[in-house]
């Protein structure tokens, strides 16, 4: 059995930074983790590449030889990921044995992660190599600065989660420039019947059936809930890394303790 996150997210909402500290933690507890950069357009990399999606198809390349915008290109190339599953992917993925710990870091284009089935064909395919794998959704905190950015945040987190079928967990990125916590911490398990007087407070009268359908589908979906993540914190990313270890039960043997922890604690 292999371990697999798969790392989504708005474009910029910090998802290679959150790869990046990730390994540098795993380094310096001794874990092993792989990282595997999926966006074609990628250029700079502070951590070593265990795969990389430019070795298959570049960015560059399919825009200069088809004539194609960057957001068509980045499809084409996707597209071309998904037609090589069983060969590009299968050889690469054979080089990792059971147990090992992949980290996918992916492109921020939303498309790929609401309505193209590239990257839901992916994770099937992952599974069917034996993986477990966990989709990581960051969301920017810095765009979460009322309540109608967040029901939109978790709307597009949702549309991951309805899209991927996998076990998922939200997180709050960037947490150092957040200067008001509480601001945020209205956010981060909020009440439904909070967000619905917020919502009807920002709306016109006529939206408030939208609204209360809205708050009840992002509620049932347990979707109203952000982990923190604050890079500078070494226990925030700790944190983040065992309640993902949890969800796709990986060393379930290990004596996790996560229970008392506070995230939001000083190192
Ligand atoms: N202060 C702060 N800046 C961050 C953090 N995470 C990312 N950034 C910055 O936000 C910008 C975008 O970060 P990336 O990690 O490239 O975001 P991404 O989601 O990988 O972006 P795309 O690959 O374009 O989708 C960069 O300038 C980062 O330095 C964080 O935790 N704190």
């Amino acid at each position: 059995m292999g371990y697999a996150q798969l790392v989504i997210g708005p474009a910029g909402s910090g998802k290679s930074t959150y790869c990046s500290s990730l390994y540098k933690h795993c380094e310096t507890v001794g874990r092993q983790i792989h990282i595997v950069n999926l966006d074609p357009a990628a250029e700079n990399f502070d951590y070593p590449l265990a795969m990389d999606i430019r070795e298959l198809v570049c960015l560059e390349d399919v825009m200069e030889e088809l004539g194609l915008g960057p957001n068509g290109g980045l499809i084409y190339c996707m597209e071309h990921l998904e037609e090589n599953l069983d060969d590009w992917l299968t050889e690469e993925l054979d080089n990792y044995m059971d147990d090992d710990y992949l980290v996918f870091d992916c492109p921020g284009q939303i498309e790929l992660f609401s309505h193209v089935p590239v990257l839901k064909n992916f994770v099937e395919h992952l599974k069917r190599k034996n993986f477990n794998v966990c989709a990581v959704y960051l969301l920017d905190s810095q765009f979460i600065t009322d309540v109608t950015k967040f029901i939109s945040g978790c709307m597009a987190s949702l549309s991951a989660m309805v899209q991927l079928e996998l076990p998922h967990v939200n997180i709050l990125s960037k947490m150092d420039l957040v200067t008001n916590k509480r601001d945020i911490e209205n956010y981060l398990n909020p009440e439904p019947d909070t967000l619905l007087r917020e919502l009807n407070q920002r709306m016109a009268p006529q939206f408030g059936k939208l609204n209360k359908s809205l708050i009840e589908l992002v509620d049932q979906y347990s979707m109203v809930s952000f982990i923190p993540l604050d890079l500078r914190k070494e226990r925030s990313i700790q944190y983040i890394l065992s309640q993902i270890d949890n969800c796709i039960q990986y060393g379930e043997d290990a004596d996790v303790k996560i229970k008392d922890f506070d995230p939001e604690e000083d190192d």
